[in-house]
C-alpha cells in the first residue's frame, strides 16, 4: 500500500494500451486491446469512440489480473493518436463515428478555410498548414454533408480528451493535441478564438487548453465502479501521442529527435523555440507544442508507416508479424530493386495529396513475399527520410534519434531505418511508446517528481543500434529512385 504507481492510457490507431510505472520510472505491467478502424468510402476512416473506452476499460481489468494493485495509483495520463475528430451533444454522447487522422476526405475544406480566414493570417496565427487530416476541415466538412450532425455538436474533443471525460465527466484539451486542429495560436498556447469565430464555430464548443501536465479532474464514481480505479484519483490533461512518446524517451532537448513507427510515421524534433519560417519553406512540417510548458517540436508525417507492413500482413493472410517477415533479413538492402511507396491511403508529409496510392515499382520474376515485405519496410523508411529531408530544408537538424512505436517489437525495422538513415538509432525496448510517457506526465502532474529535471528514466540507458556503411551506396541510390518515382507519380494518382 506504500507502492506509488502510475497509469498511462493510449488511445492508439490499431488499439489502446494501458502501462502501469513505478515511482522509478520502470514499467510494472502493461495491457492492450487491438481492433481497427472502418473505411465508409476509399481514403476515409473512422473508429468509434465507444470502442475506445470499452478498451481501454478491458485493458485496466487485464492489469489487476495481473496483479496489479489499483489502489496504488496515485494519477492517470492520458494520451492518443492527434487530429481525430469526437463530437458530443447535448447528452454528451458522440454524435457519429470519429473521424481519424489519417482521413483524406478534406482536401476541399482546407483551401476553404483558407479563403475564409485568409491564408497568411491563419499561417502566421497557428503557424501551420492547413492539411486534411487535421481537425478543423473537418467540422467544415461535415456543415456541408451531415447539416443534422454539424447542428447538434456542443463539444469538439480529441480522442484522449473523450477518455478523460470518461475518467471525471469533464472536459479538458491540451496544448500538443490542441495544436493538431489549426484552432491554435500555437506561440501563445491558446485558442485561437479569432479564427474559430470567422469559421463560424461556437466558443463553447472547445474546452479550456491546459498544459499537458496540468490535472484537469478526478476519477468519477462511475468510473470508478467500472474500471476498479479508486474514486478521486487525479487525471491530467494528457498530450497527442507523438508529444508523449517523446517524453517518454526523454527527447526534450534541442539535437534530439524521436521517430516513431505506429500506424503513422513521424519524424519528431523538440525547439525551445519556434522557428519564425515562411509558408512555403515550413511546406507540410508541423510546429505545435511541446507536451513540456514553454517548449514546442517540428513534426513531418508519413500516413501508412506500420500500417503499410499491416496491410503485407493481411494482403498475404498471415496470422501474424513474424510469420510475414521469416526470412526477410536475408534479403539483401534494397530488396533486389523493387521499390514500394507507401501511399495506401493517401500522403501528408511531404507531399500533401490524400489521393496518393501504394506502388510497388520494378517487380520481377525473381521477387517474392520476402522481397516484398522487405521493400515495404524499406519503403517507409524512405518515406521517413523524406520527412527528414523536408526537415533539413527548413534547416531543423537533429543528431541523435531514438525510436518509437509498435515497430521496436522486430528489429528489422531499427536496422532498415539506421542504415537508410546512415545514423545509429536509440531505443527504449521497455517503454510502451505515448502510454508511457502519459503515465510519466501523470507523476508530474501529481508531484511525484517535482521537476523534469527530477524524471528518473532520463538518466536510464537506451539500447543503441548500429548502421552498415556498405549499405550507404544503395540505399542512397535507391531513396533517389523513391523521390523521383513519388515526384513522377503525384500528378497522376
Ligand atoms: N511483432 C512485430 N513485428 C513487426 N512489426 C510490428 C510488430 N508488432 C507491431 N508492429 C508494427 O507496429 C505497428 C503498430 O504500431 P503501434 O505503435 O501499436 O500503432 P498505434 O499506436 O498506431 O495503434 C504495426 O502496424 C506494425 O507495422
Ligand atoms: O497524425 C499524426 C500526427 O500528426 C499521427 O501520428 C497520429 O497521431 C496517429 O498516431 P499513431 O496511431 O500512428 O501512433
Amino acid at each position: 500500500m506504500n507502492q506509488t504507481f502510475l497509469l498511462g492510457i493510449d488511445i492508439g490507431t490499431q488499439g489502446a494500451k494501458a502501462v502501469v510505472i513505478d515511482d522509478m520510472g520502470h514499467v510494472v505491467s502493461s495491457a492492450n486491446v487491438s481492433y481497427s478502424f472502418e473505411s465508409p468510402q476509399p481514403g476515409w476512416c473512422e473508429q468509434s469512440p465507444s470502442l475506445w473506452w470499452e478498451s481501454v476499460i478491458s485493458c485496466l481489468h487485464s492489469l489487476w489480473k495481473n496483479g496489479v494493485d489499483p489502489t496504488a495509483i496515485r494519477a492517470i495520463g492520458t494520451t492518443g493518436q492527434m487530429h481525430s475528430l469526437v463530437i458530443l451533444d447535448e447528452r454528451k454522447q458522440p454524435i457519429r463515428p470519429a473521424i481519424l487522422w489519417n482521413d483524406g476526405r478534406t482536401l476541399k475544406e482546407c483551401s476553404e478555410m483558407e479563403e475564409i480566414v485568409g491564408s497568411d493570417y491563419l499561417f502566421n496565427t497557428t503557424r501551420n498548414p492547413i492539411l486534411p487530416g487535421f481537425t478543423a476541415p473537418k467540422l467544415l466538412w461535415l456543415k456541408k454533408n451531415e447539416p443534422e450532425h454539424y447542428s447538434r455538436i456542443k463539444k469538439v474533443l480529441m480522442p484522449k480528451d473523450y477518455i478523460v471525460y470518461e475518467l471525471t465527466g469533464e472536459f479538458s484539451a491540451d496544448v500538443t493535441d490542441a495544436s493538431g486542429t489549426c484552432l491554435l495560436n500555437v506561440p501563445d498556447r491558446e485558442w485561437a478564438w479569432d479564427v474559430i469565430d470567422e469559421l463560424g464555430f461556437s466558443r463553447d464548443w472547445f474546452p479550456p487548453v491546459s498544459e499537458s501536465q496540468e490535472v484537469v479532474g478526478s476519477l468519477s464514481e462511475t468510473a470508478a465502479q467500472i474500471t476498479g480505479l479508486p474514486i478521486g484519483i487525479p487525471v491530467i490533461a494528457g498530450a497527442g501521442d507523438n508529444a508523449a512518446a517523446a517524453l517518454g524517451n526523454g527527447i526534450i532537448m534541442e539535437g534530439t529527435g524521436s521517430i516513431s513507427i505506429g500506424t503513422s510515421g513521424t519524424v519528431f524534433i523538440p525547439l525551445k523555440e519556434l522557428p519564425d519560417l515562411a509558408r512555403d519553406q515550413a511546406s507540410t512540417l508541423h510546429l505545435f507544442c511541446h507536451c513540456l510548458p514553454g517548449m514546442w517540436h517540428a513534426m513531418g508525417t508519413t500516413l501508412s508507416a506500420g500500417m503499410s507492413l499491416r496491410w503485407l500482413r493481411d494482403a498475404f493472410e498471415k496470422q501474424n508479424y513474424d510469420d510475414l517477415l521469416e526470412g526477410v533479413d536475408q534479403v539483401e538492402a534494397g530488396a533486389g530493386g523493387l521499390l514500394f511507396l507507401p501511399y495506401l491511403n493517401g500522403e501528408r508529409s511531404p507531399l500533401n495529396n490524400p489521393a496518393a496510392k501504394g506502388v510497388f515499382f520494378g517487380l520481377s520474376y525473381e521477387h517474392h513475399r520476402k522481397s516484398m515485405a522487405r521493400a515495404v519496410i524499406e519503403g517507409v523508411c524512405y518515406s521517413l527520410r523524406d520527412v527528414l529531408d523536408m526537415m533539413e530544408k527548413a534547416e531543423i537538424e537533429v543528431a541523435d534519434w531514438t525510436v518509437t512505436g509498435g515497430a521496436i517489437k522486430n528489429p528489422i525495422w531499427t536496422k532498415v531505418l539506421a542504415d537508410v538513415f546512415q545514423q545509429h538509432l536509440h531505443v527504449h525496448e521497455e517503454r510502451e511508446g505515448p502510454a508511457y510517457g502519459a503515465s510519466i506526465l501523470a507523476g508530474l502532474g501529481n508531484g511525484v517528481w517535482k521537476a523534469v529535471a527530477d524524471l528518473p528514466m532520463l538518466d536510464q540507458k537506451a539500447n543503441r543500434i548500429e548502421f552498415n556503411r556498405e549499405n550507404q551506396p544503395v540505399y542512397d541510390a535507391q531513396f533517389a529512385r523513391y523521390q523521383s518515382i513519388a515526384q513522377a507519380m503525384n500528378p497522376l494518382f
